[in-house]
């Protein structure tokens, strides 16, 4: 069958799930080569199966909110591809979660996973729950009612959620709570957990430091650094703050931060202490990034507007970008305006933050440009050294587990580098590099585990 014609199949069988077929159709253009110069692939139907969940999980989940009202979300697991190892990938609560959302990052999770090097399957889940403005006590109640359910799926050696959108260590406590209740042991089926009580050092901070790691390495190629670099960063959570944190201690200069409602433009460049009172409004107060105002004043606040077609945030002049919050966040225009303004560098913390014809701007042009898959798997790559520790029922210190996470970015980078040249393309194409690195290593597991 012609790569066109399962490309048309997957259309059709996939009907409203348009971010699912977005993150397909960019993988598809990369594999092209592959699948036409390796035979085996395509015989082996290795496209049509990865596009396949294993197993699709919905459920109901109930629960009573402070005023004793009863609420009704729909909670999912997409258990996508075990080829290399058990489901690996975050959950996500957020009001937009459905089976287009979840899909389109559990595939991305497979080529992630697999870029890896470690023993991990891909999956992906969440539930259409909005944690914004709950207490405490709800939240609890929305996650053990969630684990209620979820937790019949799961297992150290059959499925390991983690956190993602939503998700942070309050709710992954909570979560890892009603599991241990439910199944009355102490096991590390879940990532992120509290260094105090089985998690693993560094997997905070993981995603956003191996994303600087990873930027670096491409920086290194042309001989550069991120010493003196002005850097803007979207996103306000997890992997923004620690990507921030990374930038500082690199000698660059980190210019905005931003939440759902606007962003944060600092020309002075937000510095440790600045980054301390961001932490706090995010992790502790559960505030807006507009707050940032009320302690520095000479920063300047742009509210979110829903008649602009492009976010003033891409438009402001800096030598690298690092889009840290959702999905299409950067469109056309938002892409044509960080080219116009001589961009060096672009490198994913958010999983798919680029439009299809976002993509086709940068991969255009001559910046240099990484998608997620590559450049945000430090994250899942220190859940894999949790795991690990876990099983093992050992400790590991802070210092070996950075060392291993800068190690396995600079695999990775090396993994891109070397699959884009065998196939032709440029050897700082990370776009098809990536794409083409995941691919195999996942496919040549497929096909010797036979047709299960
Ligand atoms: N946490 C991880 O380890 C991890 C790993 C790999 C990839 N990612 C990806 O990184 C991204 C951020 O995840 P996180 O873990 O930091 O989540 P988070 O919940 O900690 O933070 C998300 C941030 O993005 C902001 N945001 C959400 N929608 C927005 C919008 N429309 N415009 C601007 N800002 C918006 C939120 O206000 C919040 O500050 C997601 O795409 C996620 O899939 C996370």
């Amino acid at each position: 069958m012609s790569v066109d014609k399962i490309i048309s199949n997957i259309k059709e069988r996939n009907p409203h799930q348009p971010e699912f077929i977005q993150s397909v159709d960019e993988v598809i253009e990369s594999l092209t080569p592959v699948l036409e110069k390796k035979d085996i692939f395509r015989k082996y139907k290795i496209l049509e199966r990865l596009t396949e969940p294993e197993r699709l999980i919905s459920f109901r989940v109930n629960w009573l909110d402070d005023n004793g009202e009863i609420h009704v979300n729909r909670g999912y697991r997409v258990q996508m591809n075990s080829a290399l190892g058990p489901f690996k990938g975050g959950l996500r609560f957020h009001p937009s979660v459905n089976y287009s959302i979840l899909k389109f990052l559990a595939f991305e999770q497979t080529f992630k996973n697999a870029l890896t090097g470690m023993p991990l399957g891909s999956g992906k889940g969440g539930a259409d729950f909005n944690p914004k403005g709950k207490s405490d006590e709800e939240i609890m109640r929305f996650c053990q009612n969630f684990m209620n359910e979820l937790f019949r799926h799961m297992g150290q050696f059959t499925d390991i959620p983690a956190g993602d959108i939503g998700v942070g260590n309050r709710e992954i406590g909570f979560l890892f709570g009603q599991y241990k209740k439910l199944r009355n042991e102490f096991a590390g089926v879940i990532t992120g957990k509290n260094v105090r009580w089985g998690g693993s050092w560094v997997r905070t901070e993981a995603t956003g430091f191996g994303l600087i790691y990873f930027a670096c390495n491409m920086l290194s190629t042309q001989n550069d650094s991120l010493e003196g670099k002005n850097c803007l960063v979207s996103g306000a959570g997890n992997v923004a703050q620690h990507a921030i944190e990374k930038i500082i201690e690199m000698g660059g200069k980190p210019l905005t931060v931003s939440d759902s409602s606007g962003f944060i433009y600092d020309e002075e460049g937000i510095d440790k202490d600045k980054l301390k009172v961001i932490m706090k409004i995010k992790n502790e107060d559960r505030g807006r990034i507009k707050e940032y105002l009320e302690h520095y004043s000479n920063a300047e606040y742009h509210e979110n507007k829903d008649d602009e077609d492009y976010n003033p945030l891409w438009d402001i002049k800096a030598d690298c970008a690092f889009p840290c919050a959702t999905q299409n966040e950067i469109n056309k225009k938002d892409a044509e305006n960080l080219v116009n303004n001589n961009i060096m560098l672009i490198a994913e913390g958010a999983n798919m933050p680029v439009t299809k014809e976002g993509v086709q701007v940068f991969q255009d042009s001559d910046v240099m440009y990484a998608q997620g898959k590559a450049s945000n798997a430090g994250g899942v790559a220190v859940s894999s050294i949790e795991m690990t520790q876990n099983r093992m029922g050992e400790s590991w210190s802070r210092e070996k587990v950075n060392k291993q996470l800068m190690n396995i970015m600079n695999t990775i980078h090396k993994d891109c580098t070397k699959a884009a040249e065998e196939y032709g393309f440029k050897k700082t194409n990370y776009v098809h590099g990536a794409n083409i690195a995941g691919f195999t290593r996942v496919a040549h597991a497929m096909i010797e585990q036979g047709l299960t």
